[in-house]
C-alpha cells in the first residue's frame, strides 16, 4: 500500500481532496476522519496538518504527501518537490504600513512577524540582514496594529487581507508557492513502491492535463490543412482522417482550454467548419 499524506485543513485541503477524487481515489466522507484505506487502488491516505506533512514524509513513515512549497521550505525537512499541482498559488512577501520600508535593506535592526519563520530567517541570513523574527500562528497582519512587529512576512494571494489591514507589500517577492507532491529527498526507489509512486503521479498529471486542455474537432479542406494544423498542433501531432466528401478532412487535436475560443475563431477564418470542443475527463499522456 502506498501511504500518502493529505492536508486535513486550510487552503490546501479542499482542492487536494477534489484532485484526488478526480484521479479516481476514494476520499474521506467526513472532515474528522484521520485515515482511510482505498483497497481498490492500494493506497492509504493520512489526513494531517499541512505544516506537518513534510516532517512525516521526510521521516520515511509516509511515502509521499501533498503540501505547499512554502510549507516544505519552511519546515527544513529532508523532502523534495516532485510534482507541482497548480492550486493554492500564492506569493510570500514582506509588508508594512505605507512608508515603513522600500526594500529588505531597510529591515536591519527591525522586527518581522511571520508564521513562516524558517523561510524568513533563511532569507534574511542569505542577504546578511540582521533583524529579529517573531513567530505567530496566523492573522499576522494584526501584529503591526498591535505593535508586536513593524513588518510582517506572509502569504499573499489576492492582497485583500493586506489591504484590509492598511498594509502594503515592499521589496522583491520572497518566494512563489503552490501545492506540490513531495517525497523524501534521498528516497531509495524500491521495486514495490516506485511503480506505485509513478502511477500516482501519472494519475495526478492526467487530472492536470484534463483541467487545462480541451479536445477540438473540425473539418477543413485539404488545401487549408497545413494552416489549420499550425493552429492546432496537438501534443504530438493532430489526428487527420478523410471525410466522405473528397477534398475534406476531419482534424482532432488537444488545445489549451484558455485559447480554445481564439483558436476556433482563427480556424473559422481559414475556412474550417463544424468546429467542436469537448471536455477531457481524464487522460494519461
Ligand atoms: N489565501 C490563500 N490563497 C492561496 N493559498 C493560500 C492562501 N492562504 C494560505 N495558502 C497556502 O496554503 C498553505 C498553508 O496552509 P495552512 O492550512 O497552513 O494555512 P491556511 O490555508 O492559511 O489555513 P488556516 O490558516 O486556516 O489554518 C500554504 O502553502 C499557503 O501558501
Ligand atoms: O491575499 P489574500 O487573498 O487576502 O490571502 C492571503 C491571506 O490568506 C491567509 O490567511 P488566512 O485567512 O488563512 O488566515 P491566517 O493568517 O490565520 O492563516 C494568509 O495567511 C493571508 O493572510
Ligand atoms: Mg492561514
Amino acid at each position: 500500500m502506498l501511504r500518502i499524506a493529505v492536508p486535513n485543513k486550510g487552503s490546501l485541503s479542499g482542492p487536494a481532496g477534489e484532485m484526488l477524487h478526480e484521479a479516481g481515489y476514494q476520499q474521506r466522507r467526513e472532515s474528522k476522519e484521520l485515515r482511510i484505506v482505498d483497497p481498490a487502488n492500494e493506497v492509504e491516505f493520512f489526513y494531517l496538518r499541512p505544516r506537518d506533512i513534510a516532517i512525516y514524509v521526510s521521516s520515511g513513515k509516509l511515502d509521499i504527501g501533498i503540501t505547499g512549497r512554502d510549507l516544505l521550505v519552511d519546515s527544513g525537512a529532508h523532502a523534495e518537490e516532485i510534482l507541482p499541482l497548480g492550486f493554492a498559488r500564492s506569493t510570500f512577501r514582506f509588508a508594512g504600513k505605507p512608508g515603513t520600508a522600500t526594500g529588505i535593506d531597510d529591515l536591519k535592526g527591525r522586527t518581522v512577524a511571520t508564521s513562516y519563520e524558517g523561510i524568513v530567517a533563511a532569507h534574511l541570513a542569505d542577504r546578511g540582514i540582521d533583524a529579529s523574527v517573531v513567530h505567530l500562528d496566523g492573522a499576522v497582519e494584526t501584529a503591526i496594529e498591535l505593535g508586536v512587529a513593524e513588518v510582517i512576512a506572509d502569504v499573499v494571494e489576492t492582497g485583500t487581507s493586506l489591504r484590509n489591514a492598511g498594509l502594503e507589500v515592499f521589496g522583491e517577492p520572497i518566494m512563489k508557492s503552490e501545492a506540490v507532491v513531495i517525497r523524501r529527498s534521498d528516497a531509495e526507489p524500491d521495486e514495490t513502491t516506485e511503480p506505485k509512486v509513478q502511477q500516482f503521479l501519472r494519475r495526478l498529471q492526467g487530472v492536470l492535463v484534463a483541467r487545462t486542455y480541451v479536445m477540438m474537432d473540425y473539418d477543413c479542406r485539404v488545401e487549408q490543412l497545413e494552416k489549420a494544423v499550425a493552429l492546432t498542433p496537438g501534443l504530438e501531432s493532430p489526428t487527420v482522417s478523410p471525410l466522405h466528401n473528397e477534398g475534406w478532412v476531419a482534424v482532432r487535436a488537444m488545445v489549451p482550454a484558455k485559447e480554445a475560443q481564439r483558436i476556433m475563431d482563427d480556424l473559422y477564418e481559414i475556412g474550417a467548419r463544424a468546429i467542436l470542443t469537448t471536455a477531457i475527463h481524464a487522460c494519461r499522456l
